[in-house]
């Protein structure tokens, strides 16, 4: 089944890049079609306008619903359907997920509203709640100028997880973030050459002994875990479970 994705933007070019790397592959094996659109195209005056003065006064200027309207009319249509996903970056949504990139690897399409200025008109989302399945999603706590790099952020999460596009799938299970790893921070990593500028592979990895490998590589996603990401622990016990 392929997953369409359509991005609407100020800045179309942003979403170039989608057709090198491992996106690319899945675009041409047909796992993935990406379509990125300028709002632009469905402003009528001479100067192409997107944006107005906030109502209620206030600093900046704020995305005026027309536009936004008559593109997803065009993009998506004019009927209610919940199996289309309209993802608003923006940095009062609710925190974006490995659980939410997990869901949205298996919708047939997903829309990418990427606003600018201080936002959208809120009637835009209002609009689209009506309509189809949105969810206003934020990056992370620090402030950026737009959407574009949250969609293009949001989209490598869920791509990589769309089953048949990850080569080798085996390395999904074991990341940080993923059950696989019982929500642990991922230990680090090493390959050759053994001894690297006076800086040599710890011993353990290089035994053959896979128990106390096992044994390593466990106590230190747990060190680390605790060290970076002491939200993820669980604090009855203080170490994860
Ligand atoms: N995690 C995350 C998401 C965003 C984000 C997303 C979409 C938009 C659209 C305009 N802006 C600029 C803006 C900055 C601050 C306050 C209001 C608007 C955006 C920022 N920043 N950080």
């Amino acid at each position: 089944m392929t997953m369409r994705l359509d991005y609407l933007s100020i800045f179309p070019a942003y979403f170039d890049v989608l057709d090198i790397s491992l996106l690319g592959k899945a675009a041409v094996n047909g796992l993935v079609e990406v379509h990125a659109h300028d709002l632009r195209d469905w402003t009528h005056d001479r100067h192409r306008t997107v944006d107005d003065t906030p109502c209620g006064g206030g600093a900046g200027m704020v995305m005026k619903p027309d536009p936004w309207g008559e593109a997803f009319d065009e993009i998506i249509g004019t009927e209610p359907d919940s199996s289309v996903h309209v993802i608003f970056p923006s940095p009062s949504g609710a925190p974006f997920t490995q659980s939410a990139a997990q869901e949205l690897s298996s919708a047939v399409r997903i829309v990418f509203c990427c606003g600018r200025y201080e936002g959208i008109d809120h009637r835009v989302i209002d609009y689209a709640r009506s309509m189809w399945t949105v969810h206003e999603v934020s990056l992370g706590d620090y402030v950026l100028n737009g959407g574009e790099v949250a969609a293009l952020a949001i989209t490598e999460a869920v791509v990589r997880l769309v089953p048949g596009f990850m080569g080798n799938p085996e390395s999904l299970a074991e990341e940080s973030f993923s059950a696989g790893q019982d929500g642990l921070l991922e230990y680090p990593l090493f390959t050759r050459p053994v001894s690297w500028r006076g800086l040599d592979v710890p011993e353990v990895l290089m035994s053959g002994h896979h128990g106390r490998i096992a044994k390593w590589r466990r106590d230190e996603s747990v060190r680390l875990t605790c060290e970076r990401r002491p939200d993820l622990t669980d604090s009855d016990f203080g170490v994860p479970h």
